[in-house]
C-alpha cells in the first residue's frame, strides 16, 4: 500500500539522508513522498524520485508537513535532526515533534531509526495505517 513518507534533515544531516534516500531508493519509489524545500530539492537532485517540496523548514517546512500530520495524511517522518546546532525555527521543531505523537505518527529522529522504519515499511508493518485511509475513503463516498 502506498504512505505518506515526509523526509526531513537539518543542513548537516542532509548527506546522510540524501545517501539513505539512494540506498532504499527500490523502496521509497513506490510511495509519496514529501520533504522540506532544500531536503527535497537535494534528493530529488541525487536519487531521481518524485518530491514533494513544501516551503524551507526555516520558512514554514516543518510547519506545512505537520499541517498534512493534523489531517492524519501522513503515514511516517523521518526527520535527521541536528542536535548540536541551534535552529531558529525550534518552536516549528517541536510542533512537528509533538503532532506525531498526537497522531502516533512513526518518527525517526536519527540514521539508526529510519533503518528500521525502512524494512518495517518493505515488509508492510505500517499496513495498519490502511485503517486510517480507508476512513478518509468513506468519508469521500
Ligand atoms: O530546517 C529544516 C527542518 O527543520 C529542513 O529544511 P530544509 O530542508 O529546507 O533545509
Amino acid at each position: 500500500m502506498k504512505m505518506n513518507i515526509a523526509m526531513i534533515a537539518h543542513d548537516k544531516k542532509k548527506d546522510e539522508l540524501v545517501q539513505f534516500a539512494m540506498a532504499y531508493q527500490h523502496v521509497l519509489k513506490d510511495h509519496c513522498l514529501y520533504a522540506t524545500g532544500t531536503t527535497g530539492t537535494r534528493i530529488a537532485e541525487a536519487t531521481g524520485l518524485s518530491v514533494h517540496r513544501f516551503q524551507s523548514g526555516p520558512l514554514g517546512g516543518d510547519q506545512q508537513i505537520g499541517a498534512m500530520i493534523a489531517e492524519n495524511e501522513m503515514d511516517m517522518v523521518l526527520f535527521f535532526r541536528d542536535p548540536l546546532t541551534a535552529q531558529p525555527h525550534e518552536p516549528d521543531i517541536m510542533a512537528l515533534i509533538r503532532l506525531c505523537d498526537v497522531y502516533a505518527i512513526p518518527l525517526a529522529t536519527n540514521l539508526g531509526g529510519a533503518e528500521i522504519f525502512i524494512h518495517g515499511l518493505e515488509r508492510g508493518d505500517l499496513n495498519w495505517r490502511k485503517l486510517v485511509h480507508g476512513k478518509e475513503e468513506d468519508q469521500i463516498d
